[in-house]
């Protein structure tokens, strides 16, 4: 009782008005806790990085946000409401993982972005000209207008993720969840993603974005929870995402290097094929990187 009322004030407040989770213990039916005693709180308008080593629990939490699973303790709440009235209102969207969707499923691209609508539609499901013009807005936005004849299975990793990412689009939701929203795609289509979830931040939408992308956590993501089991720190990522905390979530994928010549101890958190540079202590975002190769930026020496 008391819990329910913390998190209620927690949600009610401008730290947690985005999503706020308190104690949130998760244990499946084999009886495997795959996440403990989780809380965390983000603010409205905000991008939010959720890293951790595979199988530290960031497709648990998002199961439990999206009411997928119930969690055995604790409490979530999405703007402020219960989980369950924040999908009954249709303001959660999710964007998979590559792995959960099966292709050969014969659907075409716009069939797949006007799923978005259903939860705007009527029982029977018949389109209306909003319906259209809301998934042609959507497509426009990530670029796959000239896509949406195509049959799904038939697009490249990246299209895939354009598709889904219209189809949050299309649904409109206040809170969209990414999972590994990089994994397959090239530099161009992941920069073109992160304008696009910029965009919708600063439109009051609330993001979390599972991913194994060290290196672009600092570029875009204002807001970071490390995970292993639990939330082991969270808050802003200038606060959050330091060489301590990401030696607790990653430990032994951490690697340091010293290069000769260069008396600043590099590490390098190798999660991924980008990997993210932490120099003297200080993580290097790549707009820091590259401008420090266009010979513009600090130089350490
Ligand atoms: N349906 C399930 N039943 C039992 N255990 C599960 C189930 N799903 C996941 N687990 C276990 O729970 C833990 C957390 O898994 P989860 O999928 O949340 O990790 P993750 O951080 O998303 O990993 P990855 O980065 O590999 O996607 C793992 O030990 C996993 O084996």
């Amino acid at each position: 009782m008391t819990l329910s009322t913390d998190i209620d004030a927690l949600a009610a407040s401008a730290e947690g008005a985005g999503m706020a989770a308190m104690g949130v213990t998760v244990t499946y039916r084999n009886g495997h806790t795959a996440l403990h005693d989780a809380s965390f709180h983000i603010p409205l308008g905000t991008i939010t990085a959720l890293v951790g080593v595979n199988g530290s629990g960031k497709s648990t939490l998002f199961k439990a946000i999206m009411g997928f699973v119930r969690p055995a303790a604790g409490h979530i709440r999405l703007l402020g409401m219960p989980v369950s009235k924040a999908l009954r209102q249709n303001l959660v969207a999710y964007v998979p993982q590559a792995e959960e969707v099966d292709w050969n499923f014969p659907v075409l691209v716009e069939d797949v972005v006007m799923m978005g609508r259903y939860g705007h539609m009527g029982l029977l499901r018949r389109p209306k000209a909003a319906d259209h013009r809301a998934v042609e807005r959507a497509l426009a936005r990530v670029n796959m207008t000239g896509f949406r004849q195509r049959q799904i299975g038939e697009l490249s990793g990246g299209q895939k993720k354009r598709v889904f990412l219209a189809r949050a689009l299309a649904q409109d939701s206040r809170v969209i969840l990414l999972d590994e929203p990089f994994t397959g795609v090239d530099v161009t289509t992941e920069e073109q993603i992160i304008a696009l979830l910029k965009e919708l931040r600063d439109e009051g939408r609330v993001m979390l974005v599972s991913t194994h992308n060290l290196g672009s956590v600092p570029e875009f993501c204002d807001r970071t929870i490390l995970i292993k089991g639990t939330v082991l720190a969270h808050g802003t990522t200038e606060a959050t995402f330091n060489q301590a905390n990401l030696e607790l979530a990653f430990g032994g994928v951490l690697r340091h290097f010293m290069l000769t010549g260069n008396m600043v101890p590099i590490g390098v958190i190798s999660d991924d094929e980008r990997p993210l540079i932490i120099e003297g202590g200080r993580v290097q975002s790549r707009d820091s990187q590259a401008r420090r190769e266009e010979g513009g930026d600090d130089d350490p020496a």
